[in-house]
C-alpha cells in the first residue's frame, strides 16, 4: 500500500457541535453481493433520506467488464424500475462521486486495509466486519490482521467508535470510523449492559451465555460447517473458549475473561440469533425491578423491545426486523435470572445496526428507514 496521509479528527472538521444536519448523504456499499451487503442495499434503497441519492454499489476492484446490475447479485431487490448498477471498487470513483459515507460489508482483512484509505480521502466508514471493533491488541489477535502502517492503524483504532448505538449514541455523531458490532455480541451486550450498569450482578459464579445463530451468520461461502448435510437437522456448539466475539463482550461490558462464558451454536435456520444468558444476582429482587431497569435503560432506544417477566422473545418475532427483543424470567427466590435476547443477525446484528449508525452520524432519527 502506498504511503497515505490522514488528517486528524480535529483537522477533518468533524465536530458534532458544528455539523449541520444534512438532508441527505452520498453513500457507497462494498460487499454488496454478500448476505449483509444485500440487506444493506435493500435498507438504503428504501431509506427516506436517500430517496434522491442512490448509493454507489461496489463490486471487487478490477477492470470494467460487462455491465453488472444489483439485481444480478441480489435478485430479490428487483422492482418494476431499472436496477442500479454495480461498479468495480475504485477510490477515484468514490472521490469523484463525492461519497461521504462508505459501508464495508467485506471480510475483516479487506476492511482493515481499506479503512485508512477511506479516511485519507475524508470518507467516513461504517465497517461491518470485526476489523476495528477491538481496542485491546490481545483481543484483536484472534483476527490475525496485519497493518501496512501500524502507527496510523493504532491512531485510527483509538478513534474508532464501537457502533452499538444504545451504548455509544453520543460518540457516533462525529465518528469517522464506526466499527459495527458482531451479531452475537450485539444480542449479549444489549441483554447484560443494563444489569451490569445497575450493579446487581454477582460475577463470582460467572455469567453463562449460550447463543444460537442461523446459518447466514457464517456468510455466503460454502464451508464444511455450513454444508447442508452437516447443518440440517443438527445443532452444534463451536469455538467454545475462543469465539472472536468474546473480546467484544469483555471490552464493552468491562468484564474479565473469567467473568463470562460465551458458547455459540449453529442452528439450522437461515437467519436469527437467540441468546440465553444465565445470571446470579447479588441480592434477591422482584421481577418488576428487573423490568424497570431494562425499561429505564432502553426508554429512548427505539430498536430495543423490552418484554416483561416470563414473556420470552422468540426468533420468529424478530426475523426480518431491525429490533433486538429482550425478555427474562426470574426464579421465585429472586436470585437466579435467565435473560433471552433475540435479533436478526443480518439486520440488528449487521445491516440494520449499520443504518442506525448512519442515521446517528447524520444527526437523523436513529430509527429512520428501519421501522
Ligand atoms: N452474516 C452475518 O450475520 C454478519 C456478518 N458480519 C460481517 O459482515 C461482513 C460481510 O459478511 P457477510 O455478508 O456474511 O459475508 P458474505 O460472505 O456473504 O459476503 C462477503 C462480501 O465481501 C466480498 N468480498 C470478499 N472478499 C473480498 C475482497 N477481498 N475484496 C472485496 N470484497 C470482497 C464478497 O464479494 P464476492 O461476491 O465477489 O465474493 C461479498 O460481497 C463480514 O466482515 C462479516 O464478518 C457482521 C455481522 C453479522
Ligand atoms: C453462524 C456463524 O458462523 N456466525 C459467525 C459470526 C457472524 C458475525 O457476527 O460476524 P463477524 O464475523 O462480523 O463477527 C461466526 O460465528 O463466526
Amino acid at each position: 500500500m502506498a504511503e497515505i496521509s490522514v488528517l486528524t479528527p480535529q483537522e477533518s472538521g468533524l465536530h458534532a457541535k458544528y455539523l449541520p444536519v444534512p438532508s441527505t448523504v452520498r453513500t457507497a456499499v462494498a460487499g454488496v453481493s454478500g448476505y449483509a451487503g444485500g440487506e444493506l442495499a435493500r435498507l438504503l434503497l428504501h431509506h427516506p433520506k436517500l430517496a434522491d441519492t442512490t448509493p454507489t454499489f461496489l463490486g471487487r476492484p478490477g477492470e470494467d467488464a460487462a455491465k453488472l446490475y444489483l439485481t444480478d447479485l441480489q435478485p430479490q431487490l428487483a422492482t418494476s424500475g431499472p436496477s442500479p448498477e454495480v461498479v468495480p471498487f475504485s477510490w477515484d470513483r468514490l472521490v469523484d462521486e463525492g461519497v461521504e459515507v462508505l459501508f464495508l460489508a467485506t471480510p475483516h482483512e479487506q476492511s482493515r486495509e481499506w479503512v485508512p484509505e477511506a479516511i485519507a480521502r475524508n470518507i467516513r466508514v461504517i465497517d461491518l466486519s470485526g476489523a476495528w471493533r477491538l481496542n485491546d491488541d490481545a483481543n484483536r489477535a484472534v483476527y490475525k490482521l496485519t497493518d501496512a502502517n501500524p502507527d496510523l492503524a493504532r491512531n485510527l483504532q483509538a478513534e474508532a467508535v464501537y457502533g452499538c448505538p444504545e451504548l455509544h449514541r453520543k460518540d457516533l455523531r462525529d465518528a469517522r470510523i464506526v466499527a459495527n458490532p458482531g451479531c452475537y455480541a450485539t444480542s449479549i451486550i444489549l441483554a447484560l449492559a443494563p444489569l451490569l450498569e445497575a450493579g446487581i450482578v454477582d460475577l463470582s459464579p460467572g455469567i453463562i451465555c449460550d447463543a444460537k445463530s442461523g446459518i447466514s451468520g457464517a456468510g455466503k461461502a460454502a464451508t464444511a460447517k455450513t454444508h447442508f448435510m452437516y447443518a440440517a437437522d443438527n445443532l452444534s456448539a463451536y469455538n467454545v473458549f475462543g469465539h472472536r466475539h468474546t473480546g467484544e463482550l469483555l471490552e464493552q461490558l468491562h468484564l474479565d475473561a473469567s467473568d463470562i462464558q460465551f458458547t455459540p451454536h449453529l442452528l439450522p435456520i437461515p437467519r436469527g440469533i437467540l441468546s440465553t444468558i444465565y445470571v446470579r444476582l447479588i441480592e434477591s429482587m422482584h421481577p418488576e425491578k428487573i423490568e424497570s431497569i431494562f425499561r429505564a435503560c432502553y426508554a429512548t432506544s427505539p430498536l430495543v423491545r423490552v418484554r416483561g417477566n416470563g414473556n420470552l422473545p422468540q426468533i420468529q418475532y424478530i426475523v426480518r426486523t431491525n429490533y433486538c427483543d429482550i425478555g427474562f424470567e426470574l426464579e421465585p427466590g429472586g436470585k437466579r435470572l435467565v435473560i433471552v435476547s433475540c435479533l436478526d443477525n443480518l439486520l440488528k446484528g449487521a445491516a440494520g445496526q449499520a443504518v442506525q449508525n448512519l442515521n446517528l452520524m447524520c444527526g437523523w432519527n436513529e430509527a429512520e428507514g428501519l421501522l
